[in-house]
């Protein structure tokens, strides 16, 4: 089973899955960026103020290219529940909002280039939060975290949700840690014993 925390810079997930690692530790707990020489490479560019964001998009995908091959399929082929912090969603929200301008329909763009080979998500948890707690949150240390920039994240974040409705499930992430971690955990719980 491949589960996804996803949502705002600074709504929880890296909190949350800190509580997974520890409620679920023979699980594969992984994320996006990875620490790969790509992932390591997608961070150079996060950190470039003028990086062109088409191929910044590569970047993000060649990285999760290699996740995949090398982390999340492996793990899920001997049937190891894999849980990953940030993962196709964030590149069809985040890329939706920077390639504004640069192609069509940025977010259905970004979603093609992925369909021929991903491994969509069984479960995704949403952490849901405005984007000015969002920014205040995560101290807005890089170009994405400007809430401006956020609101268009989030709202390709809902477009994804209305697409499939069924993998996603919603979480008010401006509860507690105690209470976000509770709620993810009961869902998991739930959907592992199904
Ligand atoms: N539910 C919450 N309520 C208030 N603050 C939170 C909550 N969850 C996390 N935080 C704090 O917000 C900041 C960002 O949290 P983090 O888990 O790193 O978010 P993300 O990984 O989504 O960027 C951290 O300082 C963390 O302690
Ligand atoms: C995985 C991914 C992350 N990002 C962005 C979101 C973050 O601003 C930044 C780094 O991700 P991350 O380190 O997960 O940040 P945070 O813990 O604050 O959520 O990269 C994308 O734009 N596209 C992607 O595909």
């Amino acid at each position: 089973m491949l589960v996804t925390l996803e949502g705002l810079d600074g709504s929880g997930k890296t909190t949350v899955w800190h509580a997974l690692g520890d409620a679920y530790p023979e699980a594969v707990h992984t994320r996006e960026p990875t620490e790969s020489w790509y992932g390591e490479a997608v961070y150079r560019s996060i950190n470039e103020e003028s990086a062109d964001p088409l191929a910044e998009l590569f970047l993000y995908t060649a990285d999760h290219a290699d996740h995949l091959s090398r982390v999340v399929r492996p793990a899920l082929a001997e049937g190891t529940l894999v849980i990953s912090d940030r993962y196709s969603d964030s590149r069809y929200a985040y890329q939706g909002a920077t390639l504004a301008g640069e192609v069509d329909d940025p977010m259905a763009y970004v979603q093609s280039i992925h369909e021929p080979f991903t491994r969509r998500p069984d479960l995704t948890f949403y952490l849901d939060l405005d984007p000015e707690t969002a920014a205040e949150r995560s101290g807005k240390t890089n170009k994405f975290e400007q809430a401006a920039y956020l609101d268009q994240v989030r709202d390709n974040y809902e477009r994804l949700i209305e697409e499939d409705p069924e993998r996603f499930v919603r979480v008010d992430a401006t509860q507690s840690p105690e209470d976000v971690s509770e709620q993810i955990l009961t869902r998991l719980a739930a959907e592992i014993a199904d």
